[in-house]
């Protein structure tokens, strides 16, 4: 092999911090590389068996190790970035290979294997241009995956002079610089998804393909961006060509929209939902593993309908069509959310189906809102912040624990003989991941007693405990929250006087209901009755439709309700709504003789169902 002086002293040097970085450099600057020297992690390997009392063990490891690493340097240039690709797939293994923070293959090995040294984000790196005005581009992207509390690092593609108005101008940044940019993010950074946007010419497709392949991610998000929402051209036509013969084979999914899609396929016209069809099956014909043809520009459409195509099946996701011209830089967003979703460990048809949750709470919250003068506005994606400013500091509600709601009932643990905490303790250990005390008949002092046990039961488990309707018993025993009806203490007002820190729930029959909660700072709402039910008098039946319409409109997680168990507990959880976190129940846990039994069938099933539901 052929290696520059200086570059020999390098490597012939110890293989600590410093030549580790310059290794990178080197590689960096194509100097063609003899496998790396190890002598000092070995040692200092060696140092450590002695003090084990294993060293023979330890002597074979390392030495073993060497030759393994030694010749993996050998044959892959890239190692450095494939090692921290792989393991990045892990949660909790962390590799620190990263130019500059290990002081050797062997450390950075074993630094591998350390699992909570500190903590990983969920990284996407977007490749795409900057928008000035900021409502689409790099800088939707960046706020957009930021809201959904991924990293977003960014290559710019172009630089575009761009307003609520149109574009302007449009400065492409020359290939060999885009190149640059990508090596430096991928290289170091740990990227987990790459999401593009505007890529001006096929020369930059060309480059982006070229280092996906030397630098492998998990996952590729391609929204093939060809003309602005203002109708300004943003690629050359060449692009076209890039994205079919060489990305979209790489890609995870691809995000046209109707537009877009009639481009891809040389300009078929797309007028219906069944042609939209058909263009999710001939772009899925061009390599990508997952298409997602967006409906939102379609023609006298009154809902949001994208086809989501797997290769297999199809899948008709539904939205609600938000009035608003606020609509600039949706697609970017879009894309980004799915990316961000991706990167934090969801499989592909729940991260569309989140991603399309956040864009159309964003379009709903930005409705109003007044930026620039031309016709199409931007989103604020980061509205949740404002929603919730209320909250700051708040304990967060994680939605997830909506999943086994468990709701206690006096008349029932009177029948059974009895008591609320032991009714709570089995349900806890059969797998009920939140519990709300729901004693009608209970005197204040007894209820305060009993949810003062409890409290202490459900925080020793980490489980959420919450009051049933009496907010003064909340305050008293310091519950985790409350849970109110329509007819009860208005959320807004529970709000004020419980503060920022606890979760309340409210009951929802109805989207408009929906719409107040979200508005009065609830968490979540509770939605029923599902099914006709003897435990609640007079309750009116919405059916597993009314708990559809309520859930798309709800900006909230939403717990279905009434006359749920083991029986039809599935029928509810494949509405397939993703907002639909889980189901609440009274009667098929706490009017049954074991409800340690019934909790473990009811969550097997819940389990069951969902991931049953992801595989599909
Ligand atoms: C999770 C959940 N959803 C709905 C209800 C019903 O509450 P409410 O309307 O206040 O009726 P009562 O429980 O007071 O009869 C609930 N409790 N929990
Ligand atoms: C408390 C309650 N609220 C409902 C609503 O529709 O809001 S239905 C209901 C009773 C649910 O009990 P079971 O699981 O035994 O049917």
């Amino acid at each position: 092999m052929q290696m520059s002086q200086a570059a020999r002293e390098l490597f012939e040097a110890r293989f600590d911090k410093s030549s580790l970085s310059s290794f990178n450099e080197a590689l960096k600057s194509g100097v063609d590389l003899e496998p790396p020297k190890l002598s000092h992690g070995s040692r200092r390997f060696h140092r450590l068996a002695l003090f084990s009392g294993r060293r023979r063990l330890f002597f074979f490891l390392s030495t073993l190790a060497q030759i393994v690493v030694k010749r993996a340097f050998a044959t892959e240039p890239n190692l450095f970035s494939l090692l921290q690709n792989y393991t990045r797939s892990f949660p909790g293994i962390r590799a620190r290979i990263s130019r500059g923070s290990a002081s050797g293959p062997i450390t950075a090995a074993m630094s591998t294997m350390c699992s909570g040294c500190g903590r990983r984000m969920p990284h996407v790196l977007t490749v795409a241009g900057s928008d000035s005005g900021a409502g689409a581009g790099i800088q939707a992207d960046i706020k957009a995956c930021g809201a959904l509390g991924a990293y977003c690092s960014s290559v710019v593609t172009a630089v575009t002079a761009q307003n609520t108005v149109g574009v302007q101008g449009v400065h492409p940044i020359p290939e060999e610089f885009v190149e640059e940019q990508l090596r430096s993010v991928l290289e170091d950074m740990g990227v987990d998804v790459v999401k593009t946007g505007m890529l001006p010419s096929v020369g930059v497709v060309k480059v982006l393909c070229q280092s996906l392949k030397k630098f492998p991610v998990r996952a590729l998000v391609v929204d093939p961006v060809m003309v602005s929402t203002s109708g300004d051209v943003l690629a050359e036509s060449s692009t076209l060509s890039g994205y079919r013969d060489e990305l979209f084979a790489m890609a995870d999914i691809v995000t046209p929209n109707v537009k877009e899609a009639s481009a891809l396929l040389g300009g078929v016209p797309l007028r219906t939902v069944a042609d939209m069809y058909s263009a999710a099956k001939s772009i899925h014909n061009l390599g990508p593993k997952n298409v997602l043809v967006k409906g939102g520009d379609l023609p006298e459409s009154s809902d949001a309908i994208d086809i989501f195509f797997d290769g297999k099946k199809y899948h008709e996701l539904l939205g609600l069509r938000v009035k608003t011209h606020n609509t600039h830089g949706t697609g970017c967003t879009l894309a980004s959310c799915i990316a961000a979703e991706l990167a934090k460990g969801l499989p592909m048809l729940r991260a569309v189906q989140n991603a399309k949750t956040f864009v159309q709470n964003a379009l709903d919250y930005s409705k109003d809102i007044i930026i620039g003068n031309g016709p199409q506005g931007p989103l604020d994606h980061l509205f949740s912040l404002e929603t919730h400013s209320c909250n700051a500091g708040a304990r967060s509600f994680n939605a997830s624990d909506l999943f086994l709601y468990a709701v206690t009932d006096s008349t029932m643990n009177r029948k059974w003989n009895r008591s609320i905490v032991a009714a709570v303790k089995a349900s806890i250990e059969g797998g009920a991941t939140i519990i709300q005390l729901r004693e009608k008949e209970a005197e204040t002092c007894e209820f305060v007693e009993a949810a003062t046990a409890c409290i202490q039961i459900c925080r020793s488990s980490g489980v959420p405990l919450l009051i049933n309707d009496r907010i003064d018993v909340a305050l008293a025993c310091d519950a985790d929250g409350v849970h109110v009806g329509q007819s009860d203490m208005p959320a807004r007002i529970a709000r004020k006087i419980l503060g920022p820190g606890k979760i309340i729930g409210v009951s929802c029959k109805t989207p408009a209901q929906a719409e107040q909660a979200w508005a009065d700072g609830a968490d979540y709402i509770g939605c029923g009755g599902v099914f006709p039910t003897a435990t609640k008098q007079n309750n009116t039946t919405v059916g597993l439709d009314g708990l559809k319409s309520v859930c798309l409109a709800s900006k909230l997680p939403v717990v279905a309700i009434g006359g749920i168990g083991v029986v039809n507990a599935r029928s509810v959880m494949e509405i397939g709504v993703p907002n639909l976190k889980g189901v609440a129940v009274v009667s098929a846990l706490f009017d049954r003789e074991c409800i340690l039994t019934e909790a473990r069938k009811l969550r097997s099933v819940l389990t069951d169902s969902v991931s049953e539901f992801l595989l599909r």
